[in-house]
């Protein structure tokens, strides 16, 4: 429960006031913006206009003519300081001694242990040496096939779909999407090979009351529940019935037993591999890892050990980073080919010429420049992870810039300075003002327009002003993993399907059709709300 003393009130008042008379613009917040209480009242707090307002993109730096804004945290008064600016920001994110990040905002995936994603220091070292190795080529070529079969199956369910002369259907994206990736990362990342209709079909395996996928969606829809909710009440609902609370922290417990049993099976499988020496057959190189981390004595495998905890942990973290954010991203990717027709034809142009017939080698991937850019230019204006936050562990110090901006949201005047930090203060990375700053990406930030990721002969696309996979050394390990899967699932939707606007949003404008059909709300990641399309077979 949050109660607010009154010193640390004052506290926070006598910041925003140094922070003022040193002519920062600043503000307060009441919540910490990283914390996960602020993704819970993300949709409506802080409000529009202020500092930290989950939809202002660039508007507050815009504002305020500066590529930098701080505001203090009510409660502990920590000076906070949103960035925007992408040589900040690769100082930020390359120093990992200075900034550490705020593993406070990660307790939730801690359920079942220690992982990768919400530790720090010796220990997330020791989590990343173990993982790192599986996300190789071999690796990124094993999602391209496992991507194509599952995509192959799918399309088939659609086909089935499928109704009229026009052989069309209205695909609900976000379903079979979070569908697809999951199958993906549990083949590629898990070994557990099932069949799309296999896994539609969501029947229990023997001994299991629920059926994998099920278990995973009802243990993400009850995560920030789970967050929110202190053991004090669970322990509570244990003896006492507490009306309507009762039956959901029920179902909140019973979602991630069922999902931790799933995911102990495919543990015990690959121990017994391991015993048997047959470790080298499994071709899911990450659980490889980690079961080999989690089995071998200190003198096989030198630090990079797992306790049975963080082996648990570190497949749950797995499943949902690796699935969640690709999903997200192609609901968005496939919505904007259908609202940008001229788009999806030269994707289509650039998918026929290099797959004329049958199934591409993962090497193409390569020579899929237009479609890599499609990707990227989604994740640019729709970063799943909207922003960062790092702990000030040494007083620093970061350049920013000062700018004018015009009407049209040209900036002009711009003049690099510096910002003192001191130590103990939390730096926001601010994912989707970085992506939306015109003074890194442009006047035409706003429009969707992929050629902006194709280098030429006079133009090298601003590298450092792209964070949607971090960087640095806690960059996101599974990067290629999402690219590969992206690019194979983007461009044979293309190659087998035109993309439409779906036929009850057709006598609304273009503005109206985009504002319906790309809404987001902040979740755990950016959650696309209204995310479907019209798929018509292409003869
Ligand atoms: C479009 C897809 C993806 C996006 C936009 C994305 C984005 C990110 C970002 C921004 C981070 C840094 C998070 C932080 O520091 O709190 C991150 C970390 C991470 N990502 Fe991804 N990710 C994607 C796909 C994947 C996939 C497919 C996997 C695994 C198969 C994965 C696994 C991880 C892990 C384990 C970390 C933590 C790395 C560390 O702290 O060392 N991600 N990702």
């Amino acid at each position: 429960m949050v109660s607010i003393s009154p010193i640390q009130g004052v506290l926070a008042l006598s910041t925003l006031w140094v922070l003022k008379i040193f002519g920062r613009n600043a503000e307060i917040l009441w919540i910490n913006p990283f914390r996960m209480l602020a993704i819970v009242s993300g949709p409506f707090f802080p409000a529009q206009g202020k500092v930290g307002h989950y939809y202002a993109k660039f508007s507050a730096f815009a504002k305020f003519g500066t590529t930098c804004l701080s505001s203090v945290v009510f409660w502990d008064a920590i000076p906070t300081f949103w960035i925007s600016d992408a040589d900040a920001i690769r100082i930020v994110s390359a120093d990992r001694q200075t900034f550490t990040k705020d593993v406070e905002a990660y307790e939730i995936l801690n359920i079942y242990g220690q992982n990768l994603v919400g530790t720090e220091g010796a220990v997330w070292k020791r989590h990343r040496a173990v993982a790192k190795s599986a996300f190789n080529e071999a690796n990124n070529a094993f999602v391209w096939t496992e991507s194509m079969r599952i995509a192959t199956e799918w399309f088939s369910d659609i086909d089935n779909r499928m109704y009229g002369t026009a052989r069309e259907c209205t695909v609900d994206l976000l379903k079979d999407l979070t569908q697809l990736t999951l199958l993906i990362i549990s083949t590629t990342g898990f070994g557990r090979r099932v069949s799309w209709s296999e896994d539609a079909a969501a029947v229990p395996p023997p001994g299991h009351k629920i059926a994998f996928r099920p278990a995973v969606t009802s243990a993400i829809s009850h995560l920030i529940p789970k967050m929110l909710t202190p053991d004090l009440i669970y322990n509570l609902s244990d003896w006492v019935y507490l009306p309507f609370i009762s039956s959901a922290l029920k179902e909140t417990t019973e979602s991630f037993e069922a999902l931790k049993f799933h995911m102990l099976d495919v543990i015990s499988l690959a121990r017994a591999r391991v015993t048997n020496g047959k470790a080298a057959d499994m071709d899911a190189a990450l659980l490889r890892n980690l079961v080999e981390a989690n089995m071998f004595e200190e003198a096989d495998c030198g630090y990079k050990r797992l306790t049975d905890d963080e082996l648990l942990s570190n497949t749950m973290t797995f499943l949902l980073a690796g699935h969640e954010t690709t999903a997200h991203t192609i609901c968005f990717a496939v919505v904007l080919l259908a609202l940008y027709p001229d788009v999806q034809r030269r994707v289509y142009e650039e998918v026929s010429k290099f797959w004329p017939e049958g199934a591409p080698a993962p090497e193409s991937i390569a020579a899929l420049e237009y479609t890599t850019g499609v990707f990227l230019e989604t994740l640019r204006l729709f970063p799943p992870v909207a922003r960062l936050g790092k702990l000030v562990q040494a007083n620093s110090v970061i350049p920013a810039r000062r700018f004018q901006m015009s009407p049209e949201g040209r900036p002009s005047d711009v003049e690099q300075f510096s910002v003192a930090i001191d130590k103990g203060s939390l730096v926001i990375i601010d994912i989707f003002g970085l992506h939306m700053n015109p003074i890194h990406w442009g006047e035409d930030v706003e429009e969707f327009r992929p050629e902006r990721f194709i280098d030429t002969k006079s133009y090298r696309w601003p590298r450092d002003a792209f964070f949607a996979f971090a960087g640095g050394p806690r960059s996101c390990i599974g990067q290629r993993f999402a690219i590969t899967e992206g690019l194979c699932l983007i461009a044979n939707i293309v190659r087998n399907y035109e993309i439409l606007v779906p036929y009850d949003l057709c006598d609304k404008g273009v503005e109206e059709q985009r504002k319906i059909l790309l809404h987001w709300s902040p979740s755990i990641t950016i959650l696309p709300t209204e995310a479907r399309a019209l798929f018509r077979r292409r003869k």
